[in-house]
């Protein structure tokens, strides 16, 4: 996993590329992430992607709520946007990419043809997504063998290639990589309970107080299970001290180590023990 570092000029750089990339497709699979489905989406994608046809893919379904992802492909299709929840590491819902494309695009094509174009080209799609979402593994996955790396080294220029997906579908070798809106303190903590962006950027006690929060609120009864609490202490650090003393998170002298149950709450997070959780609902 890379840290990137968005600089002002790092984010012109960005959006010119996408704005490159966007000339030569018919459509934007726009990746974002499931457990987090606002907070993954880079700030200026609407006034970016402007008036391509766009379909928005609710990646990592796996570890997300599947009520709340039910009710995320409902807002998002009210404000008249296709949503798909999927997962590209096992393939879940990636074939209806295809078919949603096609449906799509059909008006396009088909005036294409009214027009006296026989066999019109191939429908061409460009996955733009934030740092980390899952862009190559579903390009890995819609290609069906490994074409594009997995954590390539993102902004390096190349000669632009296609890869088929079907008969009638290429993709864009490289995906657009946009950043996310992370001057926004919520936003950031969200994205490191997800494991989106690396552990040293945000202070790790900062990210599991919120992730905890969150849990006390949301899932309780999880919570409650996992650390095998009878109750959620009000006060934040009674938490931590229960969850410490319950797994053993202790520095010299007995005391309750809070990196310690920090790291632990997170990895517990991020690997699922607490299941398959939402950390935005619509
Ligand atoms: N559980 C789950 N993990 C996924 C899914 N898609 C991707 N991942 C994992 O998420 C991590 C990031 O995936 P990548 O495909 O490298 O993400 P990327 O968007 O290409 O990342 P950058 O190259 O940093 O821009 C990897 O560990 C993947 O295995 C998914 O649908 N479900």
């Amino acid at each position: 996993m890379m840290t990137i570092q968005w600089f002002p000029g790092h984010m012109a750089k960005a959006k010119r590329e996408v704005t490159e990339k966007l000339k030569l497709i018919d459509i934007v699979f726009e990746l974002v992430d499931a457990r987090i489905p606002i907070s993954s989406r880079n700030p200026l994608i609407d006034e970016i992607v402007a008036n391509k046809p766009r379909i928005i893919l609710l990646n990592k379904a796996d570890m997300a709520d599947p009520d709340i992802t039910k009710q995320w492909v409902a807002f998002f299709e009210k404000q008249n946007v296709l949503a798909l929840a999927i997962d590209s590491q096992t393939g879940t819902g990636v074939k209806q990419i295809v078919t949603l494309t096609k449906e799509l695009l059909r008006p396009k094509f088909e005036k294409m043809i009214a027009k006296g174009i026989k066999k019109p080209r191939a429908m061409r799609a460009l996955i733009i997504g934030i740092p980390n979402v899952g862009k190559s593994t579903l390009i890995n996955r819609l290609a069906g063998k490994h074409i594009a790396k997995t954590g390539d080294i993102p902004g390096v220029t190349k000669a632009q290639q296609w890869i088929k997906v079907g008969k009638e579908l290429e993709l864009l070798d490289t995906p657009g990589i946009l950043w996310p809106k992370f001057e926004d303190e919520e936003v950031g903590l969200k994205l490191a309970t997800t494991g989106a962006i690396k552990d040293t950027i945000l202070n790790l006690q900062d990210v599991a107080v919120y992730a905890l929060k969150f849990l006390a609120t949301y899932y309780p009864e999880r919570l409650k299970e996992r650390y095998s609490l009878v109750e959620i202490p009000e006060d934040i650090v009674a938490l931590f001290d229960e969850i410490g003393k319950k797994r053993g998170c202790l520095a010299s002298g007995g005391l309750i180590d809070y990196d310690k149950v920090a790291e632990l709450v997170l990895r517990d997070i991020r690997t699922e023990k607490l299941g398959r959780l939402s950390f935005e609902r619509p």
